[in-house]
């Protein structure tokens, strides 16, 4: 995906070295925007390879969202991807799928507000939590015109709280003629780890939705305001700080058109910023997105979904196929 590539790239050039609460520092940017098509193919990168048990993690992160569960306590049998953010009972203080399938909503409102009884038919049973999924399809078959369908992962009482609130927070679903769009909101995204899964994550739930409700799949549009790239801990991180270490950086990519030059300013950056602290081998992610940057981003693989209820399906129900990418690229997480 060429968007995503000159994303990483605009960012390792312009990006302001930012410390943070994991204490992994970045070089980010304020809000990047791109768009894949999905009549183009299925955008999962090919720039690195995202078979195998990266696409096991993320196909039951994506099923873990849809269950509306608010542990990982299934989860965490099939990937260790969110063990960091939980205790050890495997309850974590946000969940997307919580928000997703059960909503809170208040026993009474204000004077003058209005909100559903019980009953009402996106209200699931035995809580006052509201289902935004089924509204989802709901609307888009009675009243695919609406402006209105939109889903929300935060509440602002939980985030204020929480460990870890909600990255990707809110989508929207748009119909124009026979094409079913959705754009993303995330407020901060990790481009080596996390934003891979999350363009994979959302083109397939657009094209599950899509297919139940009788649209074509259309443009996944996705807008990412601190959009960042992990560069290390310690003297390493502090490194990036360095203007003349960031100029030599820029001028490096601005010169590097070939994969060649592109490995040899990763080379360069090895050999030359302060060695990775013990432990915190590959929190650097600068090095491998230089090299993810010298790849030609090859054919866009395709994405196969059976056809059965979104509450029904299982991992073997996503398929991925002609899928052919680079090597896989190994970072490690900021917790
Ligand atoms: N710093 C940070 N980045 C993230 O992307 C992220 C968080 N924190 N915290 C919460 C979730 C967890 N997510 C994660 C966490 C780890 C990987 C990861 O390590 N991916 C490896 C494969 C690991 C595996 O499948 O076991 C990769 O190479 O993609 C990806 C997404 C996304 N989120
Ligand atoms: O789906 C996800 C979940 C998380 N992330 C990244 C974005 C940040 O690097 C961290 C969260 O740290 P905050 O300090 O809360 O912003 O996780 C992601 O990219 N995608």
């Amino acid at each position: 995906m060429q968007q995503y590539l000159s994303t990483v790239e605009d960012v390792i050039r312009d990006g302001t070295h930012k410390p943070n609460r994991t204490g992994v520092d970045t070089l980010s940017s304020f809000s990047a925007h791109y768009e894949a098509d999905l009549a183009d193919g299925f955008p999962l990168l090919t720039t690195k390879d995202l078979s195998g048990f990266r696409w096991k993690s993320l196909i039951h992160e994506l099923l873990w969202y849809l269950s509306g569960e608010e542990h990982i306590r299934d989860l965490r049998e099939k990937t260790g991807i969110w063990d960091a953010w939980a205790d050890e009972e495997g309850r974590l203080d946000t969940a997307y799928g919580r928000f997703w399938r059960r909503y809170p909503v208040p026993e009474e409102g204000l004077e003058g507000e209005t909100w559903p009884d019980d009953s009402h038919r996106w209200m699931n049973d035995d809580e006052r939590t509201f289902d935004q999924l089924a509204y989802v399809l709901a609307t888009l078959r009675e009243n695919p015109q609406s402006r209105r369908i939109v889903v929300n992962a935060w509440h602002p009482a939980n985030a204020t709280v929480s460990t870890l609130p909600p990255c990707h927070y809110t989508f929207v679903f748009n119909v124009q003629g026979d094409r079913l769009n959705l754009h993303l909101t995330q407020r901060s995204g990790d481009l080596a780890l996390g934003i891979p899964f999350n363009i994979a994550a959302y083109s397939i739930l657009l094209t599950a939705v899509a297919q139940r409700t009788g649209f074509e799949p259309g443009t996944f549009a996705h807008s990412v305001v601190d959009a960042h790239v992990y560069c290390g801990t310690g003297d390493r991180g502090d490194w990036y700080g360095d203007a003349d270490a960031r100029a030599m950086l820029r001028d490096g990519l601005a010169d590097a058109e070939s994969r060649e030059e592109y490995e040899r300013l990763a080379d360069w950056v090895e050999e030359t910023a302060p060695a990775e602290a013990e432990g915190d081998e590959k929190k650097d992610h600068v090095p491998g997105l230089l090299r993810q940057l010298g790849r030609e981003p090859r054919e866009k693989p395709t994405l196969r979904v059976a056809d059965k209820p979104l509450d029904e399906l299982a991992f073997d129900d996503i398929e991925l196929l002609e899928y052919d990418p680079g090597p896989g690229i190994e970072f490690a997480v900021a917790e």
